[in-house]
């Protein structure tokens, strides 16, 4: 019997279709009830100006000049939102790292949030801001699609791959401690609950943008309890989706799989415990011309969270040189999750044909326009 909190099949997709390559997460219906459906809570948000309130964290280094060429080009695109802006440095609570109260309330009354990336220190300082805001708000899946970009020529033309991570426990548990001194332990936690909750959310994902197959990557032959428990849950799971066919693969030779030919995996979504979804969405990335490409979305019952897959890119802020995209696509994620499709829809093609066109391209992508340069030749488009 799986958990009385799990999702059932009835409360997954209603409505199939599909309007962009990115993520129409709003068809997706994990939620029990209509008012707890995105889109009708978003309708109610609506403001007497017409706008939608959305929560911004702007983040560490490259993160206010990324934030802003969002905004510019929102503001470009008459995007009905309205960023309410907010600080997420840590404080202490019960001597743990905790996000500042105001900012969870207003993540919480928006119910969806945009956020540049997050610095971590290596080893004393702060836990990750990243990870405390995804358990903070319990958002189990972390949705990280990876397509090419027409016109940007890469090894590989056509890769569309769709990862889905566990995004609340794992090897990113932060349950660590010294045994004696020179000896560690890392508990790497994996329970049913998160792992059931993550892996029905990767077969109506596939279902609702029409991929026929879900693939579990894993390591279940040497961590044969938690990795073993997230493949049986998958493997229970799975009867209840008999339209999607199911399989599993080592990491190991998924990585090599997918930088020989990342082909055959576009007809498939891939969810993995959440230290390989962190690695593989990097690795999948780097096939497509580089961070600077990849969004993501960390998809609650509550909230959710929009973000790039990168980071905060110390070598490269507050230069100019940072590439928008990854943030912008993610924004259009962000859009479709709040049912306002065209708004994403306009930005999304403006943004592909900047890409397609190559004028105005990023360092990153061998190109030598700034980022705000980049940002207008979109805004132009729209
Ligand atoms: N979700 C988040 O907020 C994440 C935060 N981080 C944090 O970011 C910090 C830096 O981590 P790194 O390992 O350096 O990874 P990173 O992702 O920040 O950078 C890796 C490489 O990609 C490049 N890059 C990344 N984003 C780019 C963009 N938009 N345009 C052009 N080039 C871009 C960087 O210049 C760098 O060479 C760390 O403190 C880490 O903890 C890392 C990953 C995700
Ligand atoms: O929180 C961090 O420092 C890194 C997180 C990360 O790499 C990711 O979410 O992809
Ligand atoms: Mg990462």
């Amino acid at each position: 019997m799986l958990a009385a909190r799990s999702f059932t099949a009835a409360r997954c997709l209603r409505s199939p279709r599909v309007v962009s390559s990115f993520a129409p997460v709003s068809q997706l219906r994990t939620y029990a009830s209509a008012s707890q459906d995105p889109v009708a809570k978003f309708k109610g948000q609506k403001g007497s100006d017409g706008k939608y309130t959305v929560t911004l964290i702007e983040g560490d280094g490259i993160g206010p000049e990324i934030s802003q060429s969002v905004k510019d080009i929102f503001e470009a695109a008459k995007a009905p939102v309205k960023w309410e802006s907010v600080d997420v440095t840590p404080i202490l609570k019960d001597g743990k790292t905790a996000i500042p109260d105001d900012a969870i309330k207003s993540v919480q009354k928006n119910y969806v949030a945009l956020k540049g990336p997050l610095a971590t220190p290596v080893g004393k300082g702060h836990v990750s801001l990243n990870l405390t805001l995804r358990r903070t708000f319990n958002l189990f899946a972390n949705l990280r699609p990876c397509r090419s970009i027409a016109g940007y020529k890469t090894p590989y033309d056509n890769v569309d791959t769709v990862l889905i991570r566990e995004n609340t426990e794992g090897e990113y548990s932060g349950i660590e401690h010294v045994v004696v001194d020179g000896v560690v332990q890392s508990i790497k936690l994996i329970t049913k609950e998160a792992s059931e909750r993550v892996l029905r959310f990767a077969f109506q994902y596939a279902q609702s943008i029409n991929k026929k197959k879900v693939r579990v990557v894993h390591k279940a032959t040497i961590m044969k309890m938690s990795d073993g428990l997230f493949l049986n849950t998958a493997r229970e799971i799975a009867k209840d989706f008999p339209d999607i066919e199911f399989d599993a693969e080592l990491l190991d030779n998924s990585c090599l799989r997918i930088v020989t030919d990342p082909t055959p995996y576009n007809d498939k979504v891939l969810v993995m415990p959440n230290l390989y979804g962190d690695i593989l969405s990097d690795m999948c990335a780097g096939l497509i011309g580089g961070l600077g490409l990849t969004p993501s979305g960390n998809i609650g019952d509550e909230c959710s969270i929009f973000e790039a897959v990168h980071g905060s890119a110390p070598d490269i802020a507050g230069k100019g040189l940072a590439n928008p995209t990854a943030l912008l696509l993610s924004s259009i994620m962000m859009l479709q999750h709040m049912g306002l499709h065209d708004h994403a829809a306009r930005i999304q093609k403006a943004t592909f044909d900047t890409l397609s066109e190559g004028k105005a391209l990023t360092g990153d992508l061998g190109g030598k326009a700034k980022t705000h340069e980049y940002a207008e030749a979109i805004m132009k488009r729209l």
